[in-house]
């Protein structure tokens, strides 16, 4: 389970956060005392380097591991960083202190840059692109002679200053050190709020926080800059640490340690990459001859890894910790939540709406008018379209014709993250969850775009943010009840039965509080009783105050619970009626039947 989960955070699981906050402190407090006690001035510096290279891995575990976008050129992102503090410093003589901000400015604006390609490339396009970044900056830095000093670099950059005297080994390992525990703190509140839950569904379900209101370009960029501008500051500390910057320092093998240092560390850990630097740089280190056999060390690592521990040290870690105590008390530990709102329900209509896919035409002529405040059913053969219907009312797929209007207002060509700002909710027919998250987290990700905290404020940890996310976790807690799942609020949604699942993405739907709801098939798969229970369930959602659209092959259910049906036929409307009109009528039992 990722570090964003339930137990791991909530102030009501005994010795959860209170501990953790403890052992924070206590190994921050046990780092800083290093320089006191360590003798050897190369330990110092040894652990300086550790402070900075840990600095670039958290920043790439953002990226990598919790959104899921691979970076090979992390050590070009360095090497900005590096380049631009030693130029301004030594060329401009600027002081290190003035020269940081721009290095990790500059460094972001390269990041944002990489991320470009990520809006539209799978991992492995990614992967590549990625890698040929590093190698044109690598060459960049050898070609710009005037600017860089080609092969040979650039020599004198200053270390920072306090009270007008560079810092000694001591002062500049408490700096590096300082901006570790910030970075990890601002990390850590980050992940574990609707940021984190949006990133993680950029990872593993895109359309979930599409579906939520989560502009997914905008998270993307913002993970490659945020990613960036540690790899930047990075960059900066490196260069004043060694006095040097030279091209050799930011080849491709640096770059790629980094993403075996998150890997092996524990990908979506918080601290995967202080475990994942650990063992990759500072045991080889230590262990002074396996130091030239370290690419085999990382090989071997990687493979053990891969194979026994998936998830990294860190994961297998905490895997192994959670098995040794009871999951997270949760749903009796809460005050009753309040009831939800009643919402103004939206009215829904779809007029000569086309789609073609290159020479199959899902849809070639489908309407539907769906009264505000109704349960309206669609049902058809497979293959008759209702699915690519759902999906270009929601905007998950652009009509080649045809109008939306939601609520009387046209939608014409909105993204799904508007609609879903717009009030327009949905289920997937296969379930869109985040798998490793808890039952609870998935429900939270419907409120993203209701969620006012700023990042700021969020990232800062600051009351108001903390107050809003407790008011959420209450009316999740609520939903969850509401869709029969209050029990399992602590339970991984990965580890959920199917009918569970799919309850599931109803509660994250409803917590959105849509005023419209599409769901997709969602008695695919259900028990008898779980069917009762969807019955009953999207009669209450009615009652609530929102329409409800149900794509469903399970006649009995619309019967129950339809006001009104509409029949797809290859990709245009049969007819439209009260239920018992629609399941008796002759041509819709002729195209069941294939008669
Ligand atoms: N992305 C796509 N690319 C190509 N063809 C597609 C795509 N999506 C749907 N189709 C095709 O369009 C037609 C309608 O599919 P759709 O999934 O909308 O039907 P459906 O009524 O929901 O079917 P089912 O009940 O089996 O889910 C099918 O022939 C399907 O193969």
């Amino acid at each position: 389970m990722s570090d964003a989960t339930l137990a791991a955070r909530r102030p009501w699981v005994a010795g959860g956060p209170r501990a953790r906050a403890a052992g924070i402190a206590l190994a921050a407090g046990a780092a800083a005392a290093l320089p006191l006690v360590a003798g050897d001035p190369f330990v110092v510096y040894l652990a300086t380097l550790v402070g900075i290279y840990v600095l670039v891995a958290m920043g790439l575990n953002l990226l990598f591991g919790y959104a899921g976008q691979v970076s090979l050129g992390h050590g070009a992102l360095v090497a900005v960083g590096a380049y631009v503090a030693a130029v301004l410093t030594t060329a401009h003589e600027w002081s290190f202190w003035a020269a940081l901000p721009v290095a990790m400015l500059g460094a972001g604006l390269v990041g944002s840059l990489m991320a470009l390609p990520a809006l539209r490339l799978s991992a492995w396009y990614l992967a590549l692109i990625t890698l040929a970044f590093g190698m044109v900056v690598n060459g960049l830095l050898v070609e710009m002679r005037a600017i860089t000093g080609g092969f040979s670099g650039i020599f004198g950059v200053p270390r920072p200053e306090a009270g007008g005297l560079p810092l000694d080994d001591a002062g500049f390992f408490w700096l590096v050190l300082a901006f570790v525990v910030v970075t990890y703190l601002v990390l850590r509140n980050l992940v574990r709020s609707r940021v984190g839950r949006a990133l993680i569904s950029v990872r593993d379900a895109e359309e979930a926080a599409r579906s939520a209101g989560a502009n997914t370009v905008r998270l993307k960029v913002f993970a490659f800059f945020l990613s960036a501008v540690l790899a930047g500051a990075a960059g900066a500390l490196l260069a004043g640490l060694k006095g040097m910057v030279t091209p050799d320092d930011f080849t491709i093998d640096f770059s790629v340690f980094f993403l075996l240092v998150v890997i092996v560390g524990g990908a979506g850990r918080l601290g995967g990459p202080v475990v994942g630097v650990l063992a990759f740089f500072v045991l080889p280190e230590l262990l002074g001859a396996l130091a030239e056999w370290r690419l085999l060390v990382y090989g071997a690592a990687l493979l053990v890894v891969a194979v026994y521990a998936p998830h990294g040290i860190a994961g297998a870690w905490s895997r192994w910790w959670r098995s040794r105590r009871p999951p997270a008390p949760v749903a009796g530990c809460l005050p009753d939540p309040p009831r939800p709102p009643r919402r103004d329900a939206l009215s829904l209509t779809a007029r000569g709406l086309v789609k073609g896919f290159g020479g199959v035409r899902a849809l070639r002529s489908a309407d539907l008018a769906v009264p505000a405040g109704t349960i309206h059913a669609v049902v058809g053969p497979n293959g008759s379209g209702k699915t690519t219907l759902l999906n270009t009312i929601t905007g998950y797929v652009r009509a080649d014709d045809g109008t939306v209007r939601i609520g009387g207002r046209a939608m014409a060509r909105r993204s799904p993250d508007r609609m879903a700002r717009a009030g327009v909710g949905r289920t997937f027919q296969t379930p869109r969850l985040l798998p490793e998250l808890s039952a609870l987290d998935n429900v939270l990700l419907g409120a993203y775009a209701r969620e006012r905290s700023a990042a700021v404020v969020i990232a800062a940890g600051l009351p108001p943010a903390r107050r809003e996310v407790a008011a959420l976790t209450a009316e999740a807690m609520a939903y969850l009840r509401f869709v029969g799942l209050g029990d399992v609020a602590g339970q991984q949604a990965g580890a959920l039965p199917h009918g569970k699942q799919r309850l599931l993405e109803i509660g994250r739907a409803l917590m959105a509080r849509p005023s419209l709801l599409l769901l997709d098939e969602p008695a695919a798969g259900l028990s008898m009783t779980e069917l009762d229970a969807l019955g009953r369930l999207l009669r209450e959602i009615r009652a609530d105050g929102v329409t409800v659209v149900l794509i469903e092959h399970h006649i009995e259910l619309v019967a129950e619970v339809a006001d009104a049906v509409t029949v797809l036929h290859e990709g245009a409307t049969l007819l439209s009626a009260p239920p018992a009109t629609a399941l008796t009528d002759d041509r819709v039992l002729d195209v069941y039947l294939g008669r």
